[in-house]
């Protein structure tokens, strides 16, 4: 676009695409960690719901098949004790919990993005765009413009807050960034995304104790950038395509709570090849074998994975690394795809390294309440 005001010339030039992440960073809250095996001993143990003793031995039932290791949180058995209205529902909490999201979710996530930036190995104040994705804080001023400020980032950066997208949270922002990247010259966006249970926890009931055994707390960042690039920026992934899809009639089957219906994981299995072939640009543009491809896929729960393997015909091991960050972590929401990322980057530099041949192409897909759907085309530069 060319425009003439005033006698000047003003141009706004897009960047050349399409845009890659040019650095990743990712953090845990260092206040408690919990092993998947002891977890339903200290749940019903600080929730004062040991009397429960059936739920609490399908509470162990599920955590046994979840895929998952261990988990870190922020809420400590200490804070629980401070606040009691946090295990009864029929107290009012939400104002203790937004005041302690305010600033556990912005500290969490200038965790993860200060590793970002020093990869980057550019200044902060060289962030153009700031996109923020959580459902874990909500006050106004937003948690995006707290997390400018911790990390030193100019008053010009363009802050945008993403709020309760949940899982597709991270999918989403990546997206968006793509876009702004690609249509910005020289913008640099960083992608942060920070979620913690706390905003959803509560004593074991019939209905929550499978989001109690998935979710954990996290944070993860990106940098976002199209060319032309800098000395010294490496393009680690190139987003060549992206699409959201919304599977109809699919609205009430999760929430940003820990009620998820039975049907999700079959639901997303049913959908995941349709919406890779919409990315791809149709049947005829899509590869041969979906094993051609490198995975980074949402670990929404073990059993997703596994029905994602199944109907793209997956070889052993092409979804190693969510299902890595699945067992370390567990499901952080929207922060987890940038586990996955990071995890399959590191996983990609040992196999170069020992020499062996890698896929140059990839595809994320990135899942939440709607159900939504986000899918990309990854390419890895030679
Ligand atoms: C809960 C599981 C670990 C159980 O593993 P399996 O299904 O292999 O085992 P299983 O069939 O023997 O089930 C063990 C027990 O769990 C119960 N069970 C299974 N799924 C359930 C569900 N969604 N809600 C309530 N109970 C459930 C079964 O009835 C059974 O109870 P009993 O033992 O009494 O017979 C797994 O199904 C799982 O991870 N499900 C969650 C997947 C999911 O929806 N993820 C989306 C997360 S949300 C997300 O990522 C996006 C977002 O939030 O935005």
């Amino acid at each position: 676009m060319t425009a003439r005001t005033n006698g000047k010339m003003f141009i706004r030039q897009h960047g050349e695409g399409p845009s890659a992440m040019l650095a990743i960073g990712t953090a845990n809250p260092t206040n408690l960690l919990l092993p998947q095996d002891v977890f339903a001993d200290n749940l019903f143990r600080v929730t004062k719901s040991e009397h429960l003793t059936e739920l609490k031995e399908k509470m162990n039932r599920i955590c046994q098949k979840t895929g998952i290791g261990k988990r870190h949180f922020h809420l400590t058995e200490e804070t629980l004790g401070a606040h009691p209205e946090f295990l009864d529902r029929e107290l009012p909490s939400l104002d203790a919990r937004i005041e302690m999201a305010a600033t556990a979710v912005p500290k969490l996530a200038q965790s993860a993005a200060a590793k970002a930036i020093a990869e980057w190995g550019r200044p902060a104040t060289d962030i153009t765009h700031l996109l923020f994705s959580t459902y874990s804080a909500w006050e106004a001023p937003s948690a995006d413009l707290k997390l400018a400020t911790l990390l030193g980032l100019r008053p010009t950066v363009c802050r945008t807050i993403l709020s309760l997208h949940g899982c597709y949270g991270g999918g989403r922002a990546l997206h968006l960034a793509k876009e702004l990247a690609e249509n910005n010259r020289g913008a640099r966006v960083l992608v942060a995304c920070a979620e913690t249970t706390l905003v959803c926890f509560g004593g074991p009931d019939g209905a929550n104790l499978v989001g109690h055994a998935l979710f954990g707390d996290g944070a993860g960042a990106v940098i976002v950038g199209a060319g032309p690039f800098g000395e010294g920026e490496r393009p680690l992934f190139e987003m060549v395509t992206a699409m959201q899809t919304t599977i109809p009639r699919t609205e009430h089957v999760l929430g940003i709570d820990f009620h998820l219906a039975i049907q999700v994981p079959m639901l997303i299995g049913q959908n995941v090849e349709r919406c890779l072939l919409d990315a791809f640009g149709g049947d005829g543009d899509a590869p041969g074998s979906w094993n051609e491809l490198f995975w980074a896929v949402h670990p929404g729960g073990r059993p997703i994975l596994d029905n994602i393997d199944t109907v793209l015909k997956l070889e052993p091991g092409k979804l190693a690394a969510s299902r890595h960050v699945l067992r370390e972590y567990g499901n952080m929401s929207g922060a987890t795809i940038v586990f996955v990322l990071d995890e399959l980057r590191r996983r990609r530099k040992e196999e170069d390294d020992g020499g062996h041949q890698l896929p140059e192409w990839g595809a994320i897909l990135a899942f939440g309440p709607g159900i939504t759907v986000e899918t990309m085309v990854l390419r890895s530069p030679r």
